[in-house]
């Protein structure tokens, strides 16, 4: 099968298109292992909708499906409009909800779906911003793999710790599915920037760079996240499943 690989600011995928629907768990485990596939921190399936440009299905590299993924959803937008399966702006189904997404030549803005807060965890805060995200607003240097992991499983969300330096924002993140700190993590910048916001450390907008050191841009409008950066197709290949 022909796959495309890409990196949104440098949280990878590989993605291809298709009209079935199906379980694809297995088949994201074998794409996205990084010695005997293509190398992935997840896998984005295109698939035709009645109503939407299009839907897709996200899996994680360890095979488990995520309801969204913010650097995800600007790769698929990238890939919809090249490969001529959507618009510039364009309207995608996930399991979340309905993302609106525009490209602009390989820069490509995302709103996300409505974001929520859960609760309070000590000096953590649990955010829904498409995906469940722990953050802690501390030096970016505490990020600790080890403390990470174990709050990844006591509340099944990703991690993130974030500071705010010279009015940047800095995220390190601990990604759900990847089991490991990924380069960037769109739904967890946005986590981030809403707590930084709530702490008054942001205004409604903020440039942010992820452990990747890609430059990204967070703002909130009419309360929806809108999170814009860079996608790279980094190559087409063409891999035998069976
Ligand atoms: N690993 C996440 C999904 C991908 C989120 C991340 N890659 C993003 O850009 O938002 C989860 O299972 O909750």
């Amino acid at each position: 099968m022909v796959v495309s690989k890409y990196s949104a600011s440098g949280n990878d995928f590989v993605i291809f298109h298709a009209f079935l629907k199906k379980d694809r768990s297995e088949i994201a485990k074998i794409l996205c292992d990084r010695q005997n596939g293509v190398g992935a921190d997840g896998l984005i399936v295109i698939l035709p909708h009645e109503q939407y440009d299009f839907e897709w299905q996200f899996y994680n590299a360890d095979g488990s499906e995520a309801e969204m993924c913010g650097n995800g959803s600007r790769a698929a937008a990238h890939y919809a409009y090249v490969n001529e399966l959507a618009p510039k702006k364009m309207q995608f189904l996930t399991i979340a909800g309905v993302i609106e997404a525009e490209v602009d030549g390989d820069i490509v803005e995302s709103q996300l779906t409505e974001h929520k807060i859960i609760k309070e965890v000590g000096e953590w805060k649990l955010f829904d911003t498409g995906v469940p995200h722990l953050v802690k607003i501390d030096d970016i240097n505490s990020f600790n793999i080890e403390e990470a992991r174990k709050l990844r499983y006591e509340h099944n969300a990703n991690v993130n710790v974030a500071e705010v330096k010279d009015g940047n924002l800095y995220v390190r993140t601990y990604e759900r599915g990847v089991e490991d700190e990924t380069l960037a993590c769109g739904t967890g910048m946005c986590a981030s920037f809403l707590f930084a916001r709530e702490q008054g450390l942001v205004g409604n907008e903020v440039t942010v760079y992820p452990k990747s050191g890609e430059e990204l841009h967070i703002k909130l409008k009419n309360n929806r996240l809108y999170f814009k950066g860079k996608v790279k197709n980094t190559f087409i290949t063409t891999f035998n499943v069976t």
